[in-house]
């Protein structure tokens, strides 16, 4: 029988393996930032341990961090955060892109940017969307503070083996519909706890046909659907993003480097513990409207009732969502208002997001009463887009562009949704107080969340793409 990717990069990394108990796994890569590393290095300090391996870690600022006045801190506990860290990668001599580096940005968006992400590794990071980093065909999941420390001082960890579940997405996609929305409507077909116990081979036709930035968005959001992991086996497109990066091998080894790459690929007859298959062509752009990733619908559809819903429990957890929303069964998706936008996160943030975001918003303004943020997920990306004018596009319809930093996906620093108000968000959580006390969140993809800043309520991105500005009927 042959092997699928997750088993020859798992079967690699054994360091230790005794039958009914977890593997020691190596560790080829280990992300940190502020929040769930100080504990961590404390714990080495009280044990007289040093890090392993400081040359495999890397470190960045990214969930405190103000995406204005970035080194005004006036929240103690996001200061302190972020002084530990700095003060903890001088002392063990670890890589930090800090607030005046060049490199800095959400650990996930980063990684991948700077070429440290690469195929066949196993990754870690104390965050729950390490899994973004699958996308590059690696094993990358999200660790707790006590693994970062057993990480940071031995570059191991005992984990036990997944299950292996393969995603198979085939077709293609409609106009209008994009990575966010693939893996929203997979949430909201399987739940949020499809993927508990595995990790996902994402694959099929539609997946071939994503680029990088489309293949995290995808992986990134594994987690929200129970899964600690998801990949896409590396392909030419990954070598292609690869070649030339900051850490990306050079010249031979680069060349190298593929042969080994290649050679992951799950094999035809690799057999999974289970299988989903989809079709591409089934899925609309998507718009959560309760308080997890899986309560989601199609742009064009109504929020479900309770007569729709199968379980007592559903009824039950629709109805509290909808309360918590503000917002009633069967009400169409379009008439939900908006009154924030927040293009950005770990999810939506690379310069394709921003690119996508950006055609639909040139030469349009802005709803009255809405407050828009354009957040980069790095200074690279920033800057990048700076070059080419979409900092403009942006800032001329009426929107505000940050430095680069978490922001707006999570209430952990200075840009919160006030209470009771709809956020129309490309990030990957809606949970009941995610982005502020009784902020109401919805997950789209960034054109969605551009056309939800032009109308002050959600549309269907279709109706604007073809007539290049809205149909009459949208408004
Ligand atoms: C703060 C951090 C631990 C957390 C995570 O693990 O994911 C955050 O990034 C999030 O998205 O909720
Ligand atoms: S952008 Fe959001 S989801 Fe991503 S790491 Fe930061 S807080 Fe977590």
């Amino acid at each position: 029988m042959g092997k699928s990717i997750i088993e020859k990069i798992w079967d690699r990394h054994i360091v230790y393996k005794e039958d009914s108990k977890p593997d020691l796994l190596y560790i080829d890569l280990h992300y940190i930032h502020e929040v769930t590393s100080p504990q961590a290095f404390e714990g080495l300090r009280l044990k007289g341990r040093s890090v392993r391996r400081p040359d495999k870690t890397f470190a960045t600022m990214d969930h405190n961090v103000p995406t204005i006045n970035r080194y005004l801190i006036h929240d103690e506990v996001a200061r302190t955060q972020l002084e530990a860290l700095k003060k903890n990668c001088d002392e063990f001599s670890i890589s930090l892109a800090d607030l005046d580096s060049p490199d800095q940005g959400i650990v996930h968006v980063i990684g991948p940017e700077l070429g440290l992400t690469k195929p066949g590794m196993t990754i870690v990071c104390g965050d729950s969307h390490t899994s973004t980093h699958g996308a590059f065909g690696a094993i990358a999941f999200g660790i707790g503070t006590s693994e970062v420390e057993h990480v940071l001082a031995t570059q191991t960890l005992w984990q036990t083996k997944p299950k292996t579940l393969k995603l198979e997405i085939n077709g293609s996609l409609g106009r209008g519909v994009t990575a966010k929305d693939v893996i929203l409507y997979i949430i909201s077909k399987y739940g949020v706890n499809f993927g508990t116990g595995y990790i996902i081979e994402y694959c099929g036709d539609v997946i071939r046909n994503m680029s990088m930035e489309e293949r995290m968005t995808v992986c990134n959001m594994s987690i929200e659907g129970g899964a600690r992991a998801g990949l896409v086996a590396p392909d030419e497109t990954t070598y292609s993003y690869l070649l030339g990066r900051k850490y990306s091998p050079k010249g031979d080894d680069f060349e190298k480097a593929v042969t080994d790459w290649s050679s992951l690929v799950s094999d035809d007859d690799a057999e999974y513990d289970h299988c989903l298959e989809i079709d591409g062509s089934d899925i609309s752009p998507m718009v959560s409207w309760g308080t997890n990733p899986g309560m989601c619908s199609p742009v064009d559809s109504s929020i479900p009732t309770a007569g729709e819903v199968k379980t007592e429990d559903s009824k039950k957890s629709l109805r509290s969502a909808l309360q918590y929303m503000g917002l009633e069964e069967g009400m169409k998706i379009t008439d939900i208002p908006v009154q924030h936008v927040f293009i950005g996160s770990c999810t939506n943030s690379r310069l394709e997001d921003l690119r996508q975001a950006a055609d639909v918003v040139k030469g349009q303004k802005v709803s009255t009463g809405v407050r828009a943020l354009v957040v980069p997920g790095s200074q690279r990306v920033k800057l990048a887009a700076e070059e080419e004018g979409l900092d403009k596009i942006f800032t001329e319809a009426g929107f505000e562009w940050r430095e680069s930093g978490c922001s707006m996906c999570l209430s952990m620093n200075p840009d919160v949704v006030p209470p009771g108000e709809h956020c129309a968000s490309t990030s990957n959580r809606n949970f009941e107080g995610r982005q502020g006390t009784g902020a109401r969140t919805h997950l789209v993809s960034p054109s969605m969340a551009a056309a939800a800043a032009l109308f002050g309520k959600f549309v269907d991105i279709r109706q604007i793409n073809a007539a290049g500005i809205a149909d009459e009927a949208v408004k």
